[in-house]
């Protein structure tokens, strides 16, 4: 059988455990089910067709230690023996479409087209036929892995059947490393720079496989086994959009930025995680120099929490936060030490569990040579399916990104300047809102805070859109007073206001 001789040929030592811990499960499914009860969700994407494959190196294995006679089991009149399903849509790539047509057609695969809902297709599927298991292609990282095991049962208020994933703890590298090792064609789509392929109205190639031609003025893409940080794969889907006429424009990115909460206002977080803060025993200079700099680019920084270095601490107020800001940044607690939690409780906030990276792992031994591998290299443990790992080159390790909480690693400011250097630069963060930084104006006058209170509780009636603070250094020395706010005209009238209304008096 081709493909089970191309892996064994390999010295791809990673591929040929991959593959035979994906065999070891479409074994197990055929072993539990009859091939009356088995499915197979099959839609010409990458991880679909590296699925075709195995199950037909597996099926062939399974056979083969049933002890039955494999002669002819893959000669051209052979039909592959499990239902083969394909949900097609009005809005699928004709690319996708014709290549699952025809990769069908030369494996012997007979396809049951459904143009329903995924849903309801499967409801009319599992009413007619004894279906109790399907086969899908979902990976580690796709949005609707979280939670999933290799053998899950259908999620609540969906018709009941196991969906089988043989491939779900493969990466975009094992992918990639099948396809080509087992030389099989996919779709012609992966060579024009698409990496994930959703639909017409939500897919476009992966801006970070763009080569400029600026001779010609054309924009080309790299093969999709060419994406060095498999991570970024969904990076060419674009946030879901109403059908449009034709296909996207390649300029758009659909790299995931900050999006503010409420318009041209964008709040951050901040977790601190260290017992010795809580203690009194350090002085905390990370969250101060934090504030600084995003106030300085313009982010509104609605709190700063210090937690205890426990895991459940971490994930209630990441879990707490994540939801109340655009972006939370937590620091403290990253290591290999018992108090080293942060990443846990990152992994907790979002509902997930920690799974070897093996990204990281790479950069770890290579920092840390033999001290910091295998199984015992915890922290190459990441939050499962959600990480994105920012690398630059004044990094000596990557930072970790899951959606919109960034955990820094920094253990004193000099440090914290090089990984905000590291985020400022960063494509997938995209630090700087559109709304520009504050505009801020002082004033500094030596009346009580009695006559300033009315003059200032109107200004910030009359200027809603400007922030009114005052600070003083002691009770009988001057009062400083900040007003803020994204335009500078705005701002300057309301200063020119309150200064007319101290100098003239209380109204
Ligand atoms: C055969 C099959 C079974 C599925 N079973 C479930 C399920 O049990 N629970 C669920 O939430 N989604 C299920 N889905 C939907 C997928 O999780 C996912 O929403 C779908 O692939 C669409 O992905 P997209 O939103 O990226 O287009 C199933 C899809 C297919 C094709
Ligand atoms: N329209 C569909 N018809 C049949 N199965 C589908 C369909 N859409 C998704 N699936 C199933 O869900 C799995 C995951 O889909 P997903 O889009 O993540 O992977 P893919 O299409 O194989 O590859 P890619 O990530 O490159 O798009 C597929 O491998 C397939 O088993
Ligand atoms: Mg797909």
């Amino acid at each position: 059988m081709e493909i089970d001789k191309a892996i064994r040929d390999s010295d791809d030592r990673r591929l040929k455990t991959k593959y035979k811990n994906a065999i070891y499960i479409i074994q197990r499914a055929l072993a539990l089910y009859s091939i009356e009860e088995v499915a197979f969700s099959f839609n010409g994407g990458k991880d679909s067709t590296v699925l075709l494959h195995m199950l037909r190196a597996g099926y062939y294995l399974h056979q083969v230690e049933q002890g039955r006679s494999n002669e002819g089991l893959f000669d051209g009149e052979f039909t592959f023996p499990i239902r083969t399903i394909y949900f097609e849509t009005p809005s699928v790539f004709p690319e996708i479409n014709s290549f699952t047509y025809e990769t069908s057609a030369s494996y012997g695969v007979q396809l049951d087209i459904i143009r329903e809902d995924f849903k309801s297709g499967l409801e009319a599927l599992l009413n007619s036929k004894p279906i109790k298991a399907i086969f899908l292609g979902v990976r580690i990282g796709d949005p609707t892995a979280v939670g999933q095991e290799q053998f899950s049962p259908s999620s609540p208020g969906w018709p009941p059947f196991m969906r089988v994933n043989p491939i779900l703890d493969w990466s975009y590298r094992d992918v990639w490393a099948f396809l080509l090792t087992c030389r099989v064609q996919y779709c012609g789509l992966y060579d024009q720079g698409y990496t994930s392929i959703g639909s017409i109205n939500d897919t476009v190639p992966n801006a970070l496989l763009c080569i400029n031609d600026s001779a010609v003025g054309k924009q080309n893409f790299k093969p999709a086994y060419m994406l060095s940080d498999g991570r970024l794969e969904r990076a060419g889907r674009v946030r879901k959009l109403s059908p449009v006429s034709g296909r996207l424009p390649a300029a758009s990115n659909g790299l995931k930025s900050v999006e503010p909460h409420q318009e041209n206002v964008f709040t951050a977080s901040i977790v601190a995680v260290g017992d010795e803060i809580l203690f009194g025993t350090v002085a905390d200079q990370l969250g101060p120099s934090l504030c600084r700099k995003l106030h300085s680019i313009g982010w509104v920084i609605s709190q700063i929490a210090i937690v205890r270095s426990e895991a459940d601490s971490v994930a209630e107020e990441v879990e707490r936060l994540k939801s109340m800001s655009d972006l939370v940044f937590t620091y403290g607690g990253v290591g290999p030490l018992h108090s080293d939690v942060t990443v846990r409780g990152v992994a907790k906030a979002f509902g997930v569990r920690l799974a070897p990276d093996e990204e990281s792992e790479e950069y770890l031994s290579h920092l840390f040579g033999d001290k910091c591998t295998g199984d015992r290299n915890e922290m190459a443990q990441l939050p499962e399916g959600i990480t994105e790992l920012l690398q630059h080159e004044k990094l000596r390790v990557p930072l970790i990104k899951c959606h919109n909480v960034i955990v820094l690693n920094a253990t004193n400011v000099d440090e914290l300047d090089q990984q905000w250097d590291a985020l400022m630069d960063s494509r997938s963060t995209n630090l700087l809102p559109s709304s520009g930084p504050f505009v801020s104006k002082h004033l500094t006058t030596s009346f009580s805070d009695l006559e300033v209170a009315q003059p200032l509780s109107k200004i910030s009636i009359e200027f809603p859109d400007v922030y009114t603070g005052c600070y003083r250094k002691s009770r009988a020395g001057p009062l400083t007073i900040t007003l803020e706010g994204k335009d500078r005209k705005t701002v300057e009238a309301a200063m020119e206001a309150l200064s007319k209304k101290l100098s003239s008096g209380v109204e």
